[in-house]
């Protein structure tokens, strides 16, 4: 298990709750702090689910992709009834800082507000609260284990489109603080696709340097050096954002092929879109995935 060394043992962080709502026997709340890694406001959600009241349960995140906030997850996918009936407590943080000031971050979908791609910006005018990367591994986990009861050590992530690649590139980068990962839809070679390289270029500068490729699961893959993962990716074939080349599935998959450490367990869905019908009809097989693991 990691601990974590940048942030002094004694900074505990104020959560203020925003909303509470019984669900499944469970409680899904709503949260608000202020980070110090993205220096505003941000609001994450957090499901309890009803075994959490009687001892520590294990915690899955789940990051969201672009244009999300903390509420698409927990208002559309329909996970709680499956946290509940496996005891996973399952958080949702929001999916960038907001109303920072950054000169161009409301001038697109894919750039600034709602597409932190979970990356820590080296780029001005971005490097000073576009650190998405330090505030998931970190701020999050440490505020999460602080705040709710969870299991130590017993963590997974899984997250869809910007989010699944959040999520591969969360596990794969900080070997052991995840114990299971799996993803809907990712964008698994951000370097060689439209929204990565946009996004890359605006957070990490014009050419692809050290920094894209070690943000780029697909690269990540082939040097992966942790524990054993199996990867758990589902993608549908009629996606909008697989035809325009966003998503590349196969060069992970190709990636993984040669690293004994990571096994992808890739399904095509047939007819599935990128919308939430999507991810609510395999929601249920993902939180079994991550509950064998963290349950063993
Ligand atoms: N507006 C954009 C696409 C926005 C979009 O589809 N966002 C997806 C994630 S895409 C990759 O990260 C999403 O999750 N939307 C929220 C929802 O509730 O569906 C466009 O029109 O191209």
């Amino acid at each position: 298990m990691i601990l974590f060394p940048d942030l002094p043992s004694n900074c505990l962080t104020m959560l203020t709750e925003v909303s509470k709502n019984m669900c499944f026997g469970g409680w899904q709340k709503v949260f608000s702090h202020e980070s110090s890694e993205l220096s505003c406001s941000m609001r994450f959600a957090v499901y309890l689910p009803p075994q959490s009241e009687s001892g520590p349960r294990p915690a899955l995140f789940y990051l969201s992709g672009l244009t999300c906030t903390e509420q698409n997850f927990i208002t559309k996918a329909g996970a709680q009834q499956y946290a509940a009936k496996h005891g996973l407590i399952v958080v949702a943080p929001d999916t960038s800082p907001r109303g920072i000031g950054v000169p161009g971050e409301d001038d697109s979908y894919d750039l600034g507000t709602g597409a932190g791609f979970y990356v820590d910006a080296t780029r001005e005018p971005w490097a000073k609260n576009y650190r998405m990367h330090s505030y998931i591994t970190k701020e999050l986990m440490k505020l999460v284990q602080e705040n709710f009861p969870v299991k130590p050590g017993a963590i997974g992530i899984t997250g869809h489109s910007m989010g699944g690649h959040g999520a591969l590139i969360c596990a794969l980068r900080n070997p052991g603080l995840y114990r299971s990962v799996s993803a809907f839809s990712p964008i698994c070679n951000p370097s060689a696709c439209p929204w990565g390289q946009k996004a890359f270029t605006a957070y990490f500068g014009e050419s692809a340097s050290a920094d894209w490729e070690a943000h780029d699961a697909t690269k990540l893959a082939a040097g992966y050096a942790g524990p054993e993962l199996e990867l758990l990716i589902d993608q549908g074939e009629a996606d909008e954002f697989l035809e325009k080349g966003q998503l590349l599935p196969e060069r992970l998959v190709n990636a993984c092929s040669g690293n004994a450490r990571l096994k992808t367990r890739l399904r095509m869905q047939k007819d599935y879109d990128h919308s939430y019908f999507f991810i609510a009809s395999f929601i249920g097989d993902h939180i079994e995935h991550h509950a064998k693991a963290l349950l063993a």
